[in-house]
C-alpha cells in the first residue's frame, strides 16, 4: 500500500507529515524507519495527523515522533506546519491542534506565516520534570565549558544553558551527554543561548531523540522564557536559529507565542508494507 506524506520544515527543522485519520498507526519502529536519513526519507521528526479525540474543539490530533522512535508532547515547527496544512484544507485562518500535551491555537497570518499559542510555560521541577527537587532558575549542572541551566517545560522539557560565544562550542560533544543527564528522567532538549540583545537571542538545540537540528520551535519558547526569567531580556524576542528566525513572546498569563514561516520541500509516497509493523 501507498501511504502519501509531505516532506515539511520550519526554519530547516523537517518533518515527514502522515495524514493518519483513515486509522494507520504511527508506531516508534514505523517512525524511527521513516526519519532514516540513509535508509528511510529521513527527518528530525515523522507527524502523524490523526483524528481529533471525541469532544475536542480541535482540528485534529498532531503525534509527534523522534528518529529515534520515542515520542515528543511538542514541536513548536511542526504545529505550524500542521496547522498551515488543515488552514488549507478547512479555509479556516484560526484553528486548534490537539497534541498529547494540550490543545494549541493556532492562526494563519495573512504573510503566510503561523501564530501558535504552545500554552503555558512550566516552571516546576516536577514538570520539567527533574529527577530531584531544585531550582528550575539554576540547575547545579555542568558539562565541559557551560554550567548553571535554567530548565523548563513546553510541553516537553528544556535546559538552556546561556553562553557568551555559541561559535566555540562542542555542542555535538556535550549535547548527547546533556540530554541523558540523570537530573533528567525523562531526558531533556538541551538549548545553548547566546543574548544578542534584551529583545534578540542565538539560539543552537541538541533536540532529545533527534540531535542538533537546524531549529527548535519549543526550545525557542523554552529560551525566552528562560532568558526573561533570568533578567537577561524582555517577555518578546527575536530567536535567531541557524534555519531562520521565530518570533517568541512570553504574555502575562503564562502562555508562550510563537510565529515563524512553514515551507513544503516535496511530495512522495511510502512503501507502508515495506515498514516495520
Ligand atoms: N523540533 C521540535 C521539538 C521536537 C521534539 C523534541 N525533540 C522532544 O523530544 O521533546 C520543535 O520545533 O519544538
Amino acid at each position: 500500500m501507498d501511504v502519501p506524506f509531505l516532506k515539511m520544515h520550519g526554519c530547516g527543522n523537517d518533518f515527514v507529515v502522515l495524514d493518519l485519520r483513515a486509522g494507520l498507526a504511527l508506531t516508534p519502529a514505523r517512525a524511527a524507519a521513516i526519519a532514516n536519513r540513509r535508509t528511510g526519507v529521513g527527518c528530525d521528526q515523522v507527524i502523524g495527523i490523526e483524528p481529533a479525540p471525541a469532544g475536542s474543539r480541535a482540528a485534529a490530533f498532531m503525534r509527534i515522533r523522534n528518529p529515534d522512535g520515542s515520542e515528543a508532547g511538542a514541536c513548536g515547527n511542526a504545529t505550524r506546519c500542521v496547522a498551515s496544512l488543515l488552514a488549507a484544507e478547512t479555509g479556516r485562518t484560526v484553528l486548534a491542534i490537539q497534541t498529547i500535551s494540550g490543545t494549541l491555537p493556532a492562526e494563519l497570518l495573512p504573510d503566510g506565516r503561523v501564530r501558535v499559542d504552545m500554552g503555558p510555560a512550566r516552571l516546576g521541577w516536577q514538570e520539567v520534570p527533574l529527577a530531584e527537587a531544585a531550582d528550575t532558575l539554576h540547575l547545579d549542572l555542568t558539562t565541559g565549558p557551560v554550567s548553571d541551566p535554567a530548565a523548563c517545560s513546553m510541553g516537553n522539557p528544556h535546559a538552556t544553558f546561556f553562553v557568551d560565544d555559541l561559535g566555540t562550542l562542542p555542542i555535538t560533544t556535550i549535547g548527547p551527554v546533556l540530554e541523558h543527564a540523570p537530573l533528567f528522567p525523562n531526558r531533556a532538549n538541551i538549548g545553548f543561548a547566546q543574548v544578542l540583545a534584551p529583545d534578540r537571542i542565538r539560539l543552537r538545540v541538541w533536540e532529545r531523540g533527534a540531535g542538533l537540528t537546524l531549529a527548535c520551535g519549543s526550545g525557542a519558547c523554552a529560551t525566552l522564557v528562560n532568558a526573561a526569567r533570568r533578567g537577561l531580556t524582555g517577555r518578546r524576542a527575536t530567536v535567531v536559529v541557524d534555519g531562520g528566525e521565530l518570533g517568541i513572546e512570553w504574555r502575562d498569563d503564562g502562555h508562550v507565542l510563537m510565529t515563524g514561516p512553514v515551507a513544503t520541500a516535496f511530495r512522495g509516497s511510502l512503501a507502508w508494507e515495506a515498514l516495520p509493523p
